[in-house]
């Protein structure tokens, strides 16, 4: 039997991706499409193509009510968080996309998938050649202990730092070890020059036109460095194999798993 999958964001530049990879898919059924500006309308129609008869809808309440296996979403930083709880408290499992929750807001929404006996997944990045960059950082910060993490976005992505780098620095700070560089609450001047700490590792986002979006962790040790770095084009598509895996597999568990190397092996 088809997975059923509502797409909120099922309009925008990584929903409407996924929303067509899943209309096209043999095991796997659009169950629900949420885009508030297209609501009313075919969600065929709205991305283009021949009616798929799905109604878009405003919000995750009203796709719910059709029935489904799993949300995913890539809304917006401030509706995340709500309409993942909402699926979860419906019993349905929910494969996260949007980049910008913390990893209390991750504690809170494995918390919920708990008590209610279902799985979700998330990724700061669904593309295999970011999620690489983060499994190769990993295996480095097993033998460098100073790291930091550099995030490049265009002008206009609304959260800082990028969900790929909130979630490498995460992950790196489990690792390593006690870093040598003088600890920033011991520097004079600007400290914020220094960048945020997301855990135990530095995080630096710059914010200009000219950049899709880029992570690198950049390790250093005495007399050399090592660079590990992604970089995204302008396509949406890197994103949709792995946000698929995550819908085919998010059922299997239950509670939060988060980064799309544990789906690798
Ligand atoms: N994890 C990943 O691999 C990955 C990949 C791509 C994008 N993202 C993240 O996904 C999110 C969306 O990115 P995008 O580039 O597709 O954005 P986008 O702006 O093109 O699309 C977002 C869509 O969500 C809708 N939306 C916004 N706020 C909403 C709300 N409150 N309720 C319902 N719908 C709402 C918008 O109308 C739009 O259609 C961002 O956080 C981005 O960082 C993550
Ligand atoms: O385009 C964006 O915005 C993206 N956001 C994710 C992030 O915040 O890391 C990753 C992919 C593209």
């Amino acid at each position: 039997m088809a997975i059923r999958v509502i797409v909120a964001g099922a309009t925008g530049w990584t929903g409407s991706a996924v929303a067509k990879a899943v209309l096209a898919a043999e095991d796997l059924m659009l169950a629900g499409a949420v885009a508030r500006s297209s609501a009313g309308r075919d969600i065929g129609e709205a991305l283009g193509g021949a009616p798929a008869g799905v109604a878009v809808v405003a919000t995750v309440e009203e796709a719910l009510r059709a029935g489904a296996d799993v949300l995913v979403d890539y809304t917006a930083p401030q509706a995340v968080k709500a309409n993942a709880l909402t699926a979860i408290s419906a019993g349905v499992a929910v494969v996260v996309g949007t980049s910008g929750l913390s990893a209390d807001d991750y504690a809170e929404i494995d918390k919920a998938a708990r008590a209610n006996n279902v799985g979700v997944f998330a990724a700061g990045n669904y593309s295999i050649t970011a999620t690489l960059m983060t499994k190769f950082a990993l295996m480095a910060a097993r033998y460098v202990a100073d790291v930091e993490v550099i995030d490049y976005a265009s002008g206009g992505k609304p959260d800082t730092p990028s969900g790929t780098a909130r979630e490498l620095a995460e992950r790196l700070s489990t690792l390593r070890k006690p870093a040598t560089s003088k600890p920033v609450s011991e520097l004079g001047g600007v400290r914020e020059t220094r960048g945020g700490a997301i855990g135990a590792v530095q995080v630096h986002s710059l914010r200009l036109p000219g950049y899709v979006l880029s992570c690198e962790a950049q390790f250093g040790a005495p007399g050399e460095r090592l660079l590990i770095r992604h970089d995204a084009g302008s396509d949406a598509a890197p994103y949709v194999a792995g946000t698929l895996l995550a819908v085919r597999r998010v059922r299997d568990e239950v509670g939060l798993r988060r980064g799309l190397d544990l789906l690798f092996d």
